[in-house]
């Protein structure tokens, strides 16, 4: 076979009827873009972006040829016996994770030789295991001290690393020390908490990083004695500019690199080689930091398929409204833009309050509407929360508040109603869908735009490297 070039970032350019078409790559088995000959095949270009056609179609005789291999693949427990505790092994085994994620097949072993870690993985790729894992490897529950610390970027994802924390950590038949694990969280009763933190310290501790730096610039207590500083959605931390000061300062003033092993986890990374330079620049890192990169030339999880109508902006509460009969999601989020100032100085109702009076309303279907936006008070937010975990299913109105880290593994359907500001915030909403590693189940992001908003759509496409495909819907369900 002549080798032929395909010159990946411009996908888009690709006519719809070239058999290298993105859609091409929905066809593709997952595990072809994580294969070492996959890799082989970008390295054998001498522009790293073009992908050898020849070598790709070496890959697939030799994932054909391998996938007896698949059966002696190294399980969750092989990996990490001899570093991870029995009774935390027979756990992850009882809830039912036995084969390792990529992430987890590839990162687990670095953790283990104690090197500090970028995980970059695609959403819902597992990587909250993967430094749970580490974590537990390293904790001595004898030890009344904060021994791992897991700064999160909001309340919710904080309640929910802490759930999963502790269900790993669940008393268990074995005869050992259980390990406490606190939530320090916006929003919570911190008196409460500085008396637990000096009485009885958690070994590990999820934390938002106000609630974090208030505890430590009040002395309450001090890093010293943390192995593990994990950032989840490091990205997202150092790109608020809220919270970026406080970050760099948990980073190098509060604990040094070198008396801790720093773990950073995010789906999205930009300019990762910027950052990674950064990283060890700063001191935020030790200098043989490791960027463990997972589906590198493919960020957005295959089992997405990507949509879009047309609508105005005076019709996009029926065109919705057609999506959810027509579609009839599961579970779903619907995501919306953040009310401007401006509109919120002229007294103007946000756009989510307005979606859930229409939902409420006009939406016969079975499920449950409900809200979840930054300015509710943070009861009502985990009333939502709550409500979506009991089971049923949901229709979820909500702002980016929801788009990092949530796990809601029943979403099947995603919409943005308003289309994300950037790329990354595209990735990360359409993440909250197809979640449950493993799965041939297939999942929908369907995005309302205007006419003028197409070219936006398209940049994205072409920056996360996937296709969107036009939806018309008939006249009579508008
Ligand atoms: N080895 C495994 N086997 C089966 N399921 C797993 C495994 N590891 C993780 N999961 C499940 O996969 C889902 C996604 O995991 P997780 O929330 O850690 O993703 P993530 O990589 O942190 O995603 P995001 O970038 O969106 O935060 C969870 O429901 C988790 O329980």
């Amino acid at each position: 076979m002549a080798s032929q070039l395909l010159f990946v970032p411009h996908l888009a350019l690709i006519p719809k009827a070239s058999p290298f078409h993105p859609s091409l790559f929905s066809t593709i088995n997952p595990s072809f873009f994580h294969s070492t000959s996959a890799k082989r095949a970008l390295k054998s270009s001498s522009d790293s972006r073009i992908i050898n056609l020849k070598a790709v179609a070496d890959t697939f005789s030799e994932i054909e040829s391998n996938s007896a291999n698949e059966t002696t693949a190294l399980t969750l427990r092989e990996i990490c016996q001899g570093f991870v505790p029995e009774h935390i092994l027979h756990r992850i085994e009882e809830i039912g994770f036995v084969l390792p994620t990529e992430i987890q097949k590839e990162a687990l072993p670095t953790l283990f030789t104690g090197r500090d870690c970028i995980l970059h993985a695609q959403t819902g790729s597992g990587k909250t295991l993967t430094y749970l894992l580490h974590i537990f490897s390293l904790i001595n529950p004898q030890r009344s001290s904060v021994q791992a610390v897991i700064v999160v970027p909001t309340r919710e994802l904080g309640m929910q690393v802490t759930k999963v924390a502790r269900m790993l950590a669940a008393k268990s038949d074995f005869d050992v020390k259980g390990c406490t694990v606190m939530a320090l969280l916006d929003g919570g009763t911190l008196r409460r908490h500085k008396s637990w933190l000096k009485a009885e310290p958690p070994a590990i501790l999820v934390a938002t990083v106000a609630s974090l730096c208030h505890m430590l610039e009040k002395h309450i207590f001090r890093l010293d004695s943390v192995r593990v500083l994990v950032l989840d959605e490091v990205d997202f931390l150092f790109y608020s500019s809220k919270q970026v000061g406080s970050v760099r300062k948990l980073l190098t003033s509060f604990s040094s690199c070198d008396k801790r092993q720093t773990v950073f986890a995010s789906a999205s990374i930009p300019q990762h080689k910027h950052f990674v330079h950064d990283c060890i620049q700063q001191k935020w890192t030790k200098r043989d930091v490791v960027h463990v990169h997972v589906s590198a030339i493919m960020p957005m999880p295959l089992c997405l398929l990507h949509r879009f109508v047309m609508c105005q902006k005076t019709n996009k509460h029926q065109m919705l409204l057609a999506l959810l009969e027509s579609d009839a999601p599961e579970s779903a989020i619907i995501f919306v833009g953040e009310q401007s100032e401006k509109s919120k100085k002229v007294g103007n109702d946000p756009s989510t309050t307005l979606l859930m009076e229409f939902l409420k309303t006009s939406y016969n279907g079975s499920l449950e509407i409900l809200l979840l936006e930054g300015d509710m008070n943070f009861n009502s937010r985990a009333a939502s929360l709550t409500e979506i975990r009991q089971g049923g299913g949901f229709l979820l109105v909500s702002t980016d508040i929801a788009a990092r880290g949530i796990d809601l593994p029943e979403t099947t359907h995603i919409f943005n109603f308003d289309l994300p500001q950037t790329a990354t915030d595209y990735l990360h909403r359409a993440g909250r869908a197809g979640r449950i590693p493993f799965s041939d189940k297939k999942c929908i992001v369907a995005n309302l735009i205007m006419s003028e908003e197409r070219f936006v759509l398209q940049r994205y496409e072409n920056e996360l490297m996937f296709s969107c495909e036009e939806l018309i819907l008939e006249k009579e369900k508008v």
